[in-house]
């Protein structure tokens, strides 16, 4: 009998998500006094998700796109564990190393080599792993003899290149990348997205939320499209694509 091809073993499962932001319309304790007195809403609550369902496996490049605001970043962070969903469940299997906000988990007073101890810590590396992929590391993120430097005054694109080339060192299995890669240059953006190509085709799973659809086309075979708060589509990156362009915000 012809063998079927087994689909991948799930890396993230998300089951039912709904997040919900409360929104307030005062800002001071006089403010809501009067709201109260005139019986008016002093805040309201607002789903920026509403009910998502979803499997990402081993081995799968996946791009979620969306208009500004159409949920992804929260989303992201619902996987990453920085957000805990109001209904249904996250689950992860296997270490995640998330890249969601510039400069996020780097201490400023700290130079670049105390942050990548401190990240690459926080990232589940030892003392004794750490020392023997620094190198490696501050290679990668082309930061040289900047490296003693305090991060506060490293450019955006520094924090990144430095932050991504610790997340790539680690044993990660999925990687979440949010929008961070624009800030940086376009030689730099090339050695990620082959480092990326290199994860994936290894069995890592990426979850990439960018506004950059030549960049997604490139890396992802799947896209998710979210439209306020709803995910509207999931396939094939370029019918992805095609469906994000022929939706309004
Ligand atoms: N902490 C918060 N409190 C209240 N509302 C929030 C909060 N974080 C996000 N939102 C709202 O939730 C919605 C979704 O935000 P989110 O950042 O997930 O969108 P996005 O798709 O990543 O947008 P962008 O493309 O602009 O990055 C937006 O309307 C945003 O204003």
């Amino acid at each position: 009998m012809p063998r079927t091809s087994e689909p991948p073993l799930p890396r993230i499962i998300i089951e039912g998500v709904r997040k919900t932001y409360t929104l307030r319309h005062t800002h001071s304790f006089k403010e809501t006094f009067v709201a109260w007195l005139r019986r008016k809403k002093v805040s309201t609550s607002f789903d920026a998700l509403q009910h998502i369902d979803l499997t990402v496996g081993e081995s799968e490049a996946v791009a979620l796109l969306g208009y500004n605001g159409s949920g992804k970043s929260t989303l992201l962070k619902l996987v990453s564990g920085v957000l805990r969903p109001d209904r249904g469940r996250v689950l992860t299997r296997g270490r995640v190393a998330g890249l969601i906000e510039v400069g996020a988990g780097f201490h400023p007073d700290l130079s670049g080599r105390e942050n990548v101890y401190l990240n690459a810590a926080i990232l589940g590396m030892s003392k004794t792993e750490i020392d023997a992929r620094f190198d490696e590391i501050v290679e990668f993120s082309e930061i040289g003899e900047f490296i003693d430097t305090e991060v506060k005054h490293y450019s955006s694109g520094m924090f990144v290149r430095l932050a991504f080339s610790v997340a790539i060192h680690t044993e990660l299995d999925i990687l979440l990348v949010d929008e961070v890669l624009a800030v940086g240059d376009a030689p730099f953006r090339e050695k990620c997205k082959a480092k990326i190509r290199e994860l994936v085709a290894a069995g890592k799973t990426l979850f990439i939320v960018s506004h950059d659809l030549s960049m997604v086309a490139e890396l992802c075979s799947r896209g998710l499209v979210l439209r306020r708060g709803e995910l509207v589509y999931d396939g094939a990156i370029d019918d992805a694509i095609d469906q994000l362009k022929a939706i309004t915000r």
